[in-house]
């Protein structure tokens, strides 16, 4: 890498992360950021597009030998999350789905949703990767697995459907919270660049504090982006866990730990951080 190659770090372009990237400025002559949903955000990161960012944490465990989390920033939940849902036309327990629609937009609830058919409700379904359209996605499936704005609007419009909550039922299964995203930055850019990637960590860091301490701004935003009732949003934003808790961690490695076992991953996984003085 060139000693002034500009820094460039991924966010992802879902409200659910907001509160840690909503109104940080580091763009300028050496850093730029970029908006993409997870998938994305995965593939640039390991490509090296990027060198720094949010991302699913499941992808962030197929890479870890590559990439290091950034400490204290996650999306995560202990129970509900509202924004990761699986709908069927059925209710799962007495009508099992034989053919499943996973966004392709997700990389840890697509796993998390396999994990729970296979673990939890002893199932096998076919599953098919489509782009995030639910009415697309029920014409060739039985059931879809939605996340983010799609599955936020989705929860609002279509009561039609049955409707679960993967946060909810993991915790229902485990008892555990869950890390749905981290942030993490690429151990070639840590190498390189020890002090400039402690200033953006900081920076997200402080970010991410201000916003969670007063939720007003990304509640209003969110209000007026995508509708809905202020009280939705602030009970969504004080519902997600912005600060890779130890609760969180523990939920993480069981993930891991299943999605092992059952062929999801292809090793054990280490998390491991970086730390601005000793990062490798
Ligand atoms: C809470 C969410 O968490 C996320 C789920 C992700 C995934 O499934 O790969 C990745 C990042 C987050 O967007 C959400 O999408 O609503």
């Amino acid at each position: 890498m060139a000693d002034r190659q500009k820094i460039s770090i991924g966010q992802i372009d879902y409200a659910n992360a907001w509160p840690i990237f909503h109104g940080l400025r580091l763009d300028g002559d050496y850093m730029e950021s970029v908006a993409r949903v997870p998938s994305e955000l995965n593939r640039m990161l390991a490509a090296g597009e990027l060198q720094v960012s949010a991302m699913s944490s499941y992808a962030y465990a197929v890479n870890s030998d590559k990439l290091l989390l950034l400490p204290g920033l996650s999306v995560g939940s202990v129970g509900r999350v509202n924004s990761l849902f699986f709908f069927s036309k059925k209710p799962v327990d007495t009508d099992p789905p034989e053919r499943i629609a996973l966004t392709s937009t997700s990389a840890t609830t697509v796993n998390l949703l396999k994990i729970l058919m296979e673990s939890y409700y002893g199932l096998h379904p076919e599953y098919i990767s489509m782009e995030p359209s639910l009415d697309r996605m029920l014409e060739q499936a039985d059931g879809a697995l939605l996340i983010g704005d799609p599955a936020i609007h989705a929860f609002w419009t279509r009561k039609d459907l049955h409707c679960i909550d993967l946060g909810e039922l993991w915790h229902r299964f485990t008892g555990r919270g869950m890390t749905y995203a981290v942030v993490a930055v690429r151990r070639d850019a840590a190498e390189a660049w020890p002090d400039a990637i402690g200033y953006i960590h900081r920076a997200l860091l402080d970010n991410m504090a201000g916003n969670v301490s007063n939720l007003d701004p990304v509640v209003a935003r969110a209000c007026r982006e995508h509708g809905g009732e202020e009280s939705f949003w602030r009970s969504y934003f004080g519902g997600l866990q912005y600060d890779l808790n130890p609760r969180l961690l523990e939920g993480l490695e069981l993930y891991c730990r299943y999605a092992k076992e059952l062929g999801l991953l292809e090793r054990d996984t280490e998390l491991a951080f970086f730390r601005k003085d000793k990062n490798l």
